[in-house]
């Protein structure tokens, strides 16, 4: 079989063996890397030439941690995995850290990320680059740190910061890093490795400190206070999260090396890592990451090596609360904006709303006045199309209106470019509607982005059948460089996001009707993980709004709209005793239900897309997979009966669709084989 990258060992006539890590795109720690560093390792320590070790990674790149593919094989089984603590003990403790002779030092650029940081942090010190980022987000994967990471970053940084760092998965930059004591030297990308080869000398010779920061105790907080400081990250964890075991294993095993030792603290992290690798919640996260980075896949469109053309000035139509949202993720990620509004007033209204959004991030400290101004210096408001010569993309995001619309386009096409994206965030309105004026069908596609837009990470692009796969290709870029997570989908009312929630709202006022009570309701949605149950969030977004989305669906799909059962009294205190399971899925099974549908009708690519929808769109919790991925696991098979059951005491607003109908007959996954 293909190996799966490597390392390789040069060794240079000052005595420096360099040994570099190779797996692009991000040098992760395959086993083959693993195995290779390893043998290179025993290779460097025998030969005679060999006075001392730099560890780095090829292209810029340290490493991104172990390899994320790989865990599927070693869950199931087909991957062998190595014995507990081979690589944590054996490799990186015993024969890189503990080389009685010749010291190692990490040349980090790009990124030290989990595995990778861990690799470095066993070195004797490291010299990063200002740019890199160094964190350990093994958590967000559902796993600890397994590389001794849960030991040596206490005692790099302190205990605080390192539960931190772990706790939130969050990386730190260069600098932090050495202000941390993470690294030791900051240096430019050019002078990186000849900074460690002569940092790695000067050890040998004595002008440097050897640190084998497994053994450090300087940064430790005294007992007391690290038992303090566990007992708060413990309640943080527990309230954060209360579904989530991982973060609270991961404080054991960090407070294990406090209280018995470093190396015992190894050997608990080693078991707490294999037990973690094969819970569900490392496999729906990990299935999570992979589908984030899944959506931007789309076959026939970006497939055929369609090059993204560069987006240089945007325009927004619109200043409202969606305008001024979108306004501000451009100009946040550097992109100059024309803001149109019809009339002063508005204008002045909506270049407020920007001001004030940029504003709250510079009171919570997330930005400096300096980029407030830079940003603010990128919109100009407008109110004609004069500016529009040369966009090259515009969005609409006026009123709902189609006749408006219509007549919006009717001038784009007018004034702007004819290379320039047509885009429209509208949630409700058929794009081959709002371009039926115009000869440019091609160049209309939706960007339908969610409120706060510069604060929401989903970005749903709608295609029609008519969409340029280029016009596609260059939206999926703008949406990168913005920093949304974009999911392509077909066009129709409600497309993948709204089409769900709706039937989610649906079913919890049945219940009410039925006579739960609505405390209770959001109870048992809230503990099933999703940050507020659906009568909070009516509250919050306001019944007017939910009930405006509701009628888009009502006057779309009038025979799976859940009719009111507020006249018929029987059955009306049948509910009133439901288990917090029972809620659940009375909730949710309808929402599988309308996924299927959406993947069926082809609105959705594949099913792992609207598990990122149901996640970034809805609330869903990452650590269930999604809403599909959860599915899988109650099998389509029990759903269709679930659903069927209730069709008949409730009516058609809970029946199974044909393609559910049939996944259950067949006992087959929901996902499509291809997916
Ligand atoms: C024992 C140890 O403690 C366990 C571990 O180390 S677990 C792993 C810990 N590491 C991580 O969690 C880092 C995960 N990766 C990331 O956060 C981001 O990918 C990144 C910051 C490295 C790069 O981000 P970005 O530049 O936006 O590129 P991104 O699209 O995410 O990744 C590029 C490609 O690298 C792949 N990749 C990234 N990290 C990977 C990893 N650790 N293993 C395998 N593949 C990885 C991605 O899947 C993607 O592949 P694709 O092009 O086929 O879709």
């Amino acid at each position: 079989m293909d190996k799966k990258g490597r390392t390789v060992l040069e060794v240079g006539a000052d005595g420096v063996a360099i040994i570099t890590l190779i797996n692009p795109p991000v040098n992760s720690l395959s086993l083959d890397v693993l195995h290779s560093l390893k043998a290179n390792y025993d290779e460097a320590l025998r030969r005679n030439d060999v006075k001392a070790i730099v560890v780095t990674g090829a292209k810029g790149k340290f490493s991104g941690g172990f390899d994320i593919t790989a865990f599927g094989g070693l869950q199931d089984g087909k991957i062998a995995a190595p014995k507990p603590g081979f690589i944590s003990v054996e490799v990186l403790t015993d024969t890189v850290e503990g080389a009685a002779s010749k010291p190692s030092v990490a040349a980090i650029d790009g990124l030290a990320l989990g595995g990778g940081l861990e690799v470095a942090m066993a070195c004797h010190a490291r010299i990063s680059t200002a740019g890199a980022q160094l964190g350990l987000p093994e958590l967000q994967l559902g796993i600890l740190p397994g590389f001794g990471g849960t030991q040596r970053l206490p005692r790099l940084v302190g205990l605080a910061k390192a539960l931190e760092m772990m706790l939130t998965s969050k990386p730190v930059k260069g600098e932090e890093a050495h202000s941390l004591g993470l690294v030791d030297a900051i240096v430019s990308p050019e002078e990186l490795i000849s900074t460690a080869r002569r940092w790695a000398l000067d050890i040998l010779e004595c002008r440097r400190p050897w640190v084998a920061s497994l053994y450090k105790t300087d940064k430790i907080e005294p007992l007391g206070e690290a038992r303090e400081i566990l007992k708060f990250a413990r309640a943080q964890a527990r309230k954060q999260a209360p579904n989530l075991k991982h973060p609270l294993v991961c404080i054991d095993v960090v407070e294990e090396g406090i209280v018995a030792g470093p190396r015992a603290g190894l050997w608990q992290e080693a078991e707490g890592f294999q037990v973690l690798l094969h819970s569900d919640t490392c496999k729906s996260l990990v299935h999570v990451f992979f589908a984030q980075r899944g959506t931007t896949k789309v076959p026939g469109v970006t497939d055929r090596g369609l090059v993204p053309r560069q987006v240089k000035k945007v325009a927004i139509l619109g200043g409202g609360l969606m305008g001024s949202g979108i306004a501000t993720a451009l100009i946040l990620s550097n992109y100059p904006v024309l803001l149109k509004e019809v009339n002063d007033k508005f204008l002045q209204a909506g270049l407020g709303r920007v001001k004030a959004n940029l504003r709250s991030r510079v009171k919570k400290g997330k930005m400096s006045q300096e980029k407030f101004e830079k940003s603010m210096s990128l919109i100009k408001g407008v109110l004609d199309y004069e500016g529009f010569r040369d966009v090259d993309m515009v969005i609409e995001a006026v009123i709902e209106n189609v006749s408006l619309k219509q007549q919006i386009f009717v001038d784009l096409e007018k004034y702007c470019p004819p290379h320039c994206i047509l885009a429209s965030n509208t949630s409700t309105i058929d794009l081959n509607l709002i371009g039926q004026k115009t000869k440019s069908q091609d160049r209309i596609i939706g960007a339908h982005f969610f409120s706060p837009a510069h604060v929401m990470p989903l970005l749903e692009i709608v295609r029609t059948e008519r969409t340029s796969p280029q016009v596609i290709v260059d939206l999926l870029d703008v949406g990168k460089k913005i920093k949304k997570t974009p999911v392509v989908v077909g066009n129709c009312t409600g497309f993948a996001v709204n089409r769900m929630f709706f039937p989610y709202t649906q079913s919890a006022i049945l219940l009410v009707e039925r006579g739960a009570d609505v405390y209770q309701i959001d109870k048992a949605v809230t503990k099933f993980g999703m940050p507020m149950g659906p009568f909070r969030l009516a509250d919050l977004v306001g019944f007017g709004v939910a009930v405006a989305t509701g009628m888009q669906y009502v006057e779309n799909f009038p025979e799976r709209v859940y009719k009111s059962m507020r006249n018929y009294t029987q059955g009306f205190l049948q509910l009133v005793k439901l288990s917090e399971k029972e809620i659940v899925e009375f909730v949710f099974l309808p929402v599988v239900n309308e996924a299927c549908r959406v993947l069926d009708e082809g609105i959705a690519v594949k099913a792992a897309d609207l598990d990122i929808a149901a996640i970034m769109g809805m609330g869903f919790p990452p650590y269930r997979g999604g809403i599909m991925f959860w599915a899988e696991s109650l099998g389509a098979k029990y759903i269709y009966s679930r659903l069927q059951e209730w069709t008949l005491m409730y009516g058609d607003f809970f029946k199974p669709c044909a393609y559910l109908a049939e996944r259950a007959s067949k006992g087959a996954l929901l996902k499509k084989s291809k997916d």
